[in-house]
């Protein structure tokens, strides 16, 4: 159920061709159904074919942009993506700290699909030590979890080990992500009470670009809607595996999903009434 008078924040990088970063996170929480705000950390020159410049925002415009959000529209989730150095991790962190919004959904954006380095090497560091125990969920890809416990992914037994070894570094739950695996499409949600696998058949498309800023964010708009940690992933996952099905080719390279599929597929039903 929409409501646009609940309010989530995404803090994250621009993508300047709209399918991934704030511009993906801004079009999901629109579609799922609530108020989206944004703070913009970097923006990077990115189209669908590759990430051709990124520029990182100074700390002092990141916590003029937490502060004013903050302290008008208080988030009743908050989304993080690209966080590119260490500085803004820990300005970011500073604002978390202030303000305790009730959901943090940590998306630990590395590497683009393009390949293309979104955070920087020495930022890890505070990435594990500051913001994951920070996080409500926290949402790692195949290589974003191996370079977070330092050890190659190849199974599902494998995403397990890995799951809880990031559990243990303080987050409440861990969705570890499978697209990156062959096979079906399968994410594994772990809690200290909780386990759950998410399964969908791997759709045949090329175009996923932001296919994990898109799941984060809905994950984030679903929980600010009131819905448990098993339903809002359920439903994410749904969203996401729609959003990828209903994707159209725009641009040369990997294109977006189709954040407003829902819509169309609405259009659809009443005109064939
Ligand atoms: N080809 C695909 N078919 C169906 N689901 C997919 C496909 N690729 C990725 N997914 C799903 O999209 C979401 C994002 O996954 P993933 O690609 O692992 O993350 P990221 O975009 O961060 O690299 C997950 O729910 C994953 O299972
Ligand atoms: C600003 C920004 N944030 C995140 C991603 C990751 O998305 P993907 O893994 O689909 O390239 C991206 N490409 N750009």
């Amino acid at each position: 159920m929409r409501n646009y008078k609940i309010a989530t924040l995404t803090i994250a990088g621009s993508d300047s061709s709209g399918g991934a970063g704030i511009q993906a996170d801004l079009k999901t929480f629109s579609s799922i159904g609530t108020y989206g705000m944004s703070v913009i950390t970097a923006i990077t020159a990115q189209n669908t074919q590759g990430v051709f410049g990124v520029e990182e925002l100074s700390q002092e415009i990141i916590k003029n942009q937490i502060e004013v959000v903050f302290d008008d529209i208080p988030p009743k989730a908050v989304k993080i993506g690209m966080v590119s150095s260490p500085e803004i991790i820990l300005e970011i962190v500073k604002g978390l700290n202030k303000y305790n919004p009730e959901f943090v959904v940590v998306d630990p954006v590395m590497i683009s699909k393009s390949g293309y380095s979104l955070l920087r090497p020495e930022a890890k560091e505070n990435l594990i030590k500051y913001l994951i125990p920070k996080a409500y969920i926290v949402t790692p890809n195949i290589p974003e979890a191996e370079e977070i416990v330092e050890k190659e992914i190849k199974t599902l037994e494998d995403m397990k080990v890995a799951g809880n070894k990031i559990l243990s570094m303080g987050p409440k739950y861990v969705l570890m992500k499978g697209g990156h695996l062959e096979g079906d499409a399968i994410d594994v949600l772990i809690g200290k009470d909780v386990f759950e696998i998410y399964k969908s058949e791997r759709i045949n498309r090329k175009n996923t670009h932001g296919t994990g800023c898109t799941l984060s964010s809905a994950i984030t708009s679903y929980l600010a809607l009131g819905n448990g940690i098993k339903e809002s992933v359920r439903l994410s996952k749904e969203y996401i595996t729609e959003a990828i099905k209903y994707s159209f080719d725009i641009g040369y390279g990997v294109g977006p999903v189709h954040h407003f599929y829902n819509f169309e597929k609405q259009e659809e039903a009443v005109c064939t009434h």
